[in-house]
């Protein structure tokens, strides 16, 4: 793989194109709620962004009081997830060594893998937090602590939980593990409905594709089945996942885990979309750099070809980082603008993907902690940069709108 890194890796920011010429490759947001309003200009992009953004953002405002009604009114039958305002909390929860501890230092603490083969057994719980473009606080719930007792403060664990993990030791005999997580999950459920409940099937690195297929699919079935008879037929939306700390699919669960509890994830979903029609962009990756969680993708196919190669990518970026120095951060909690910032401009970088070099991987620094990994598609060249270039400052400015709101 050859890398193009140029003079331009910490080149200033691309000029925007003169606002009256026509520009191919801007982005037009069409839509059919709003094509009366955005007919009248065709180039007007920063203006369009601000209607899109406002109009995703009622839009989000309105399916959440509609959600909140309906969990309220009828907890089995919770379809949308419990998205918040503040920053995501996440539980882990699961027997004893089926891996927590470890999953919270090689994500949020950079262990690397083999570091965590003598971690200590965790006797209390044990909140940590990561600052990164947003703040990731996490706690791991000891495995014999009486939650469902009644005197127990249970308030003081749950009431600020997004996301409870419930990690699966698929290397272990598992069946008492399912029995606990069937336990937590109904007092979840029952008690706290607002909280996404996710299942992380653990350490599947060394076994064969179809022992981990039939596992998978086991403990999902016996999941379903002992939910159901707790009077949970649709599986409590309990979502389930393959993971491993010695391969991308821990960041890979955590990602998706992380979305759910984002509000701004449908309006920077359809930030990424319009972007990628308009820059015929294969697939775009919006990271957290530090974490090397994504907070958003296109509505694209994804293959873990492609993410890992952005994932990849983001950890030789952080590499460079380390070696030339963190950039400081304007405002606390909120994006700074390019032309705000106290010292340099973003970093940007290209590189070949493929050996013809038709596809390759374009990133773009939005801020000292976020970035943009597209991985580019035929029909858009290198030497097309300006334009892309351009289109990505206007993303880069509808997500300040995003975020400072
Ligand atoms: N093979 C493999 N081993 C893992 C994986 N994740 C964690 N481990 C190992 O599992 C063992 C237990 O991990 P811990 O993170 O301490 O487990 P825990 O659930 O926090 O344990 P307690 O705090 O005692 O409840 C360690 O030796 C880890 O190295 C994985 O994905 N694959």
């Amino acid at each position: 793989m050859r890398t193009l890194f140029g003079e331009n890796i910490l080149s200033p920011s691309p000029r925007p194109a003169p606002p009256s010429k026509t520009n191919p490759f801007e982005l037009s947001f069409q839509s059919s709620v709003g094509a009366s309003s955005l007919s009248s200009s065709s180039t007007s992009s920063p203006r369009q962004n601000d209607w899109l953004t406002q109009h995703i953002q009622n839009q989000q405002r309105l399916s959440a009081e509609a959600a909140n009604n309906h969990s309220t009114s009828n907890v089995s039958s919770r379809k949308s997830h419990a998205r918040r305002k503040g920053n995501p909390k996440l539980l882990f929860m699961g027997m004893r060594r089926s891996g927590k501890s470890s999953i919270q230092k090689v994500i949020f603490e950079k262990f690397s893998p083999a570091e965590t083969l003598y971690l200590d057994p965790t006797t209390r719980i044990e909140p940590a937090t990561m600052e990164s473009f947003i703040k990731f606080e996490s706690a791991e719930l000891p495995y014999n602590l009486p939650f469902t007792a009644p005197d127990f403060d249970r308030d003081a664990i749950f009431a600020s939980t997004g996301a409870i993990i419930w990690v699966l030791d698929m290397q272990d005999e598992y069946y008492h593990s399912i029995t606990k997580l069937i336990e937590t999950a109904v007092f979840v459920l029952e008690n706290y409905p607002r909280i996404n409940f996710e299942v992380f099937i653990h350490k599947t690195d060394g076994l064969s594709e179809e022992y981990k297929y039939d596992t998978f699919r086991d403990v999902r079935q016996r999941v379903a089945d002992e939910l159901a008879d707790h009077g949970h037929a649709d599986g409590g939306g309990i979502a389930f996942y393959q993971t491993s700390i010695f391969d991308h699919s821990v960041y890979e669960a955590m990602s998706k885990v992380i979305q759910k509890l984002l509000p701004q994830l449908p309006a920077m979903e359809s930030l990424l979309n319009k972007l990628c029609s308009a820059c015929r962009i294969q697939k775009a990756y919006l990271f957290d750099t530090i974490s090397k969680i994504y907070l958003a993708t296109d509505a694209s196919p994804t293959f873990l070809k492609d993410y890992e190669v952005c994932s990849d990518y983001v950890d030789v970026i952080v590499d460079i980082k380390q070696i030339y120095g963190w950039q400081t951060r304007g405002q606390d909690g909120v994006l700074v603008t390019d032309s705000s910032r106290e010292s340099g401009a973003p970093g940007e970088s290209l590189i070949t993907y493929d050996k013809s070099g038709n596809t390759y991987i374009y990133a773009r620094e939005i801020n000292d902690y976020l970035s943009l990994i597209c991985v580019m598609g035929q029909g858009s060249t290198a030497d097309k940069r300006v334009l892309i270039d351009y289109n990505v400052s206007i993303l880069n400015d509808a997500l300040q709108q995003v975020f400072k709101l």
